[in-house]
């Protein structure tokens, strides 16, 4: 078992999941591949309780996670959904939303390739492009120790893509364990330490 970081002990989700195990250590980003429809996204899913186990345990640092509370679990573990949800407000309103201190918000608008004047900008009338990098700017204001990317690429350009691979590896260099998909075999082979395939 890992001391440190996220692991997955044969994880079963009715007939979608049978048995995954999956370890991320902080400071490593892993790439979670597999066909569509394979259950790549219900894994992300099940590690923040969002979606409940039949069978297996995902913990975190050694603890079942079962045991946490759900906030705090997902505070520690950022899930960064597929087609992330925008909170009315601006952008300064959902990277704050649910935090008892004011976040960095230029730290962590920098981190997912977003200007500071991205701030005051009406979340609901960004593109699907800047959606995609404010939802990683307000798991990282939570400063989780794991961040889940389900498929952050989408709807970005490819120097943009890159540019935030860039950041999420420089997170990861600073002890942040990191776990996303990929349909992108170039985001795979940039962005990642080493790949699992379900
Ligand atoms: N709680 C659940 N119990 C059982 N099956 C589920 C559950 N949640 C989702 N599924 C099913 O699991 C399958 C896999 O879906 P999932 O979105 O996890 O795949 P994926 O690998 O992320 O696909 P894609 O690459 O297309 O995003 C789908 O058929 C979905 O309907």
């Amino acid at each position: 078992m890992l001391s440190r970081g996220l692991e997955c002990d044969g994880v079963r989700v009715g007939e979608v999941l049978r048995g995954v195990g999956l370890t991320v250590a902080p400071g490593e980003v892993v790439a979670l591949t597999a066909p569509s429809g394979a259950g790549k996204s219900t894994l992300l899913r099940a590690i923040v309780r969002l979606v409940a186990l039949d069978g297996g345990m995902v913990s975190l640092d050694g603890v079942d996670v079962a045991t946490l509370d759900p906030r705090v679990l997902r505070r520690r573990v950022g899930l960064v959904a597929q087609r992330p949800v925008m909170l009315p407000g601006t952008v300064a309103d959902n990277l704050a939303y649910g935090l008892d201190a004011s976040p960095d918000l230029a730290a962590a608008l920098d981190a997912a390739g977003l200007d500071a004047e991205f701030a005051n900008r009406d979340a609901s009338r960004l593109s699907g492009g800047e959606q995609a990098r404010v939802a990683i700017a307000r798991a990282l204001t939570r400063t989780p120790e794991v961040l889940l990317l389900d498929e952050p690429t989408t709807g970005l350009d490819a120097p943009l893509a890159e540019a935030i691979g860039h950041h999420v590896r420089g997170l990861a260099h600073n002890g942040l364990a990191v776990c996303l998909t990929s349909h992108d075999r170039a985001v795979v082979s940039s962005w990642a330490d080493r790949e699992v395939e379900l």
